[in-house]
């Protein structure tokens, strides 16, 4: 077949301009890019091989070879290769979420160091040592291999040709060594050494070069801590997970006895663009004895921790295990007990070893952390141990623990509002007996939150208790009085028939500066409930609240006044339906009608100027 000239895709080629110019410091990486897609190409052929004996291979290796008089080195390898349709679906477009956008803010350059040093570019870094790659690859059962070419400046060459061997070679054809730029002799045997020592030792398939292997091939997570150096961790982190930001934290777990099992685990410090996804990549790789079994391994933990990056290697596990089977076994399902408990009394240990770390983690990952108070009960008091919430007593978050020492005398229970903003929230009228009181309410505005704080009941044996539901009931808090119950019975019963939106309307103690508010009845849906139960397409009754009045607002006396004297004016009907609205509006909520809302109230503006 004749050679073709295709086009890069457009995000990729903006990718390889920058490459071409070569806005990362650090060269040496693409050995580390080339070699780590090398040994999970090795990694697939070995899987594909289980289950078709023509697939194998006796001996999986990576092969580096420098020619210093024709300025080449080449990294080959006898893994699964790729077709040619792969070729061009695989190097020649990016198909990484979040990239577009990445690179967007790279051009503008605004924290262009920060940014590139997260953001993985994988093949592609070839291009800051090369002006020109050729790449080799047969894929394995496939009769023929692909031949492609590019210089990086937009477009490849690509041509079917015969007689390649199964797996891929890259050749790179070297710039001129610029060392004040940090481009080194990449043909110069010590460099090459140095570099693959430094990013890709534990690699678990021989980096060769000449007679010598280059790499110790030792699994990470089967050494000691001690052994280990901070750099070797980081660069495991990196070939597991893709992401360019040091981890956050490394948690390392032997279970010995009947079942035995090595982890070897990694809290990010950054929240991936899918995390909130259906779906999301799970972040834990199953290896059997030394040997990579899968990735995305969802059995391994809980969704709410599937965040959590690393490597699960379980000596007891057939090689041929598959996911569906996994999904079964007792084992799996204990283990995925205990490294669940695990990751939260690391989290735990992070609080009080690293409170920086530890606010930086639950940013990240707190939301994601509380949907585990929605499944089962087992962890519900280690999360809600290592949670912190948003709250009345200070800028900083705070953890329940925090809250409940600093409860005063008489408070019995951890009072707490939802909300979409914290300001809204703290404006809301049902925060004003609170902050008279001096009780401290925690303000939630995770979407999360919705849920879970009707799922659990309480911590540490203290009741949660929603702001905006039931009748306030602070310790010692008076009740209306008799005598303004009985002169507000007759305004009140008129109020019940005439607002239709509302369930009952009655005197509250709660508010101190505002005229109404509305609560939900102690078991009724909160309206974001209802709102979100409604998206996710179940069809509901509009759930009606509650409102209630203070008595001591000059506008809700003058009502009752205005009721008593004249109880038939159709004037006064507008004048309640304001009375709800403003109610609605001042907890952020939406009104129904807003035009008749706004016609009202300027009716009633126009009489007062
Ligand atoms: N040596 C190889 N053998 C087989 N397939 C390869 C090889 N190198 C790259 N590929 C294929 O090309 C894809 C793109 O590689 P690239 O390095 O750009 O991204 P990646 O490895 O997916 O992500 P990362 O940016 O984290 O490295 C790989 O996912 C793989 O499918």
């Amino acid at each position: 077949m004749s050679t073709e000239t295709l086009e890069f895709q457009a995000e990729a080629r903006q990718l390889l301009e920058l490459m071409v110019h070569s806005i990362y410091s650090n060269k040496d990486i693409f050995l580390r890019e080339l070699i780590s897609n090398a040994s999970d190409a090795l990694d697939k052929r070995r899987l594909a091989g289980l289950k078709d004996d023509s697939l194998k291979t006796d001996d999986p290796h990576i092969e580096i070879e420098a020619d210093k008089e024709a300025r080449t080195l080449t990294v080959r390898d006898n893994g699964i290769g790729m077709t040619r349709d792969e070729v061009v679906g695989l190097i020649g477009t990016i198909a990484r979420s979040g990239t577009a956008e990445t690179l967007r803010r790279l051009k503008e350059n605004k924290e262009s160091a920060e940014l590139i040093g997260q953001f993985g570019v994988g093949f592609y870094s070839v291009f800051m040592v090369a002006d020109k790659v050729t790449l080799l690859t047969r894929k394995a059962g496939e009769a023929t291999g692909v031949r492609w070419e590019s210089d990086g400046d937009g477009t490849y060459t690509i041509e079917t040709v015969e007689d390649v061997p199964v797996g891929t070679s890259i050749r790179v054809h070297l710039r001129p060594a610029d060392e004040e730029d940090a481009l080194y002799d990449y043909t110069d045997e010590a460099k090459i050494r140095q570099i693959v020592k430094r990013y890709s030792d534990f690699i678990s398939f021989p980096v060769r070069m000449g007679e010598s292997t280059l790499n110790s091939m030792k699994a990470l997570w089967a050494r000691p801590r001690s052994e280990v150096s901070e750099e070797e961790y980081r660069e495991f982190y990196r070939h597991i997970s893709h992401d360019w930001t040091d981890p956050l934290d490394i948690i390392q777990m032997r279970a010995e006895g009947t079942f035995e099992y090595e982890a070897l685990l990694f809290l990010p410090s950054r929240a991936p663009h899918d995390l909130y996804q259906r779906d999301a990549r799970h972040g834990l790789q199953l290896y059997v004895k030394r040997v990579f079994i899968l990735d995305d391994s969802r059995e391994l933990l809980p969704d709410h921790l599937r965040f959590v990056k690393g490597v699960v290697d379980a000596a007891d596990l057939s090689l041929n295990i598959s996911r569906e089977i996994l999904q079964q076994d007792r084992h799996i399902q204990l283990i995925r007990r205990r490294l669940a408990k695990k990751i939260l009394a690391s989290i735990k240990d992070l609080m009080s070893k690293d409170a920086e770390k530890y606010r930086t983690f639950w940013r990240e990952f707190g939301p994601a952390v509380k949907e585990g108070l929605l499944d089962g009960t087992e962890d519900h008091k280690a999360i809600l141990d290592i949670a912190s919430f948003a709250s009345t007593a200070g800028d900083e978050p705070t953890t329940l623990a925090d809250y409940l020492a600093r409860m005063p005398e008489g408070q019995d229970k951890i009072y707490f509002m939802t909300g979409d903003s914290r300001a809204q929230i703290e404006n809301s009228p049902h925060m004003e007996a609170f902050r008279a009181k001096g009780y401290e309410v925690l303000l939630l505005t995770d979407r999360v939150d919705e849920i879970w704080v009707e799922a659990v009941h309480d911590y540490a044996g203290t009741e949660f208790q929603s702001i905006t539901r039931g009748a306030v009931d602070l310790p010692s808090e008076e009740e209306p009085s008799p005598e303004q119950a009985e002169a507000y019975a007759a305004v009140l019963t008129w109020l019940n028939d005439t607002l239709d939106d509302v369930k009952e309307v009655r005197l509250t103690t709660r508010l101190t500066s505002s005229p109404a508010c509305l609560v939900s009845d102690t078991d009724g849906l909160t309206p974001a409930l209802e709102k979100m139960y409604k998206a996710m397409g179940q069809d509901l009754p509009s759930v009606k609240r509650i409102l209630e009045l203070n008595p001591k607002h000059p506008l809700v006396s003058a009502v009752r006044a205005a009721h008593e004297k004249r109880p038939d004016d159709p004037e006064l009907s507008g004048t309640a339906e304001l009375l709800y609205g403003t109610a609605l509006l001042a907890e952020g909520g939406e009104l129904a009608d807003p035009a008749r809302f706004a016609a009202l109230l300027a009716d009633r503006l126009s009489k007062t100027v």
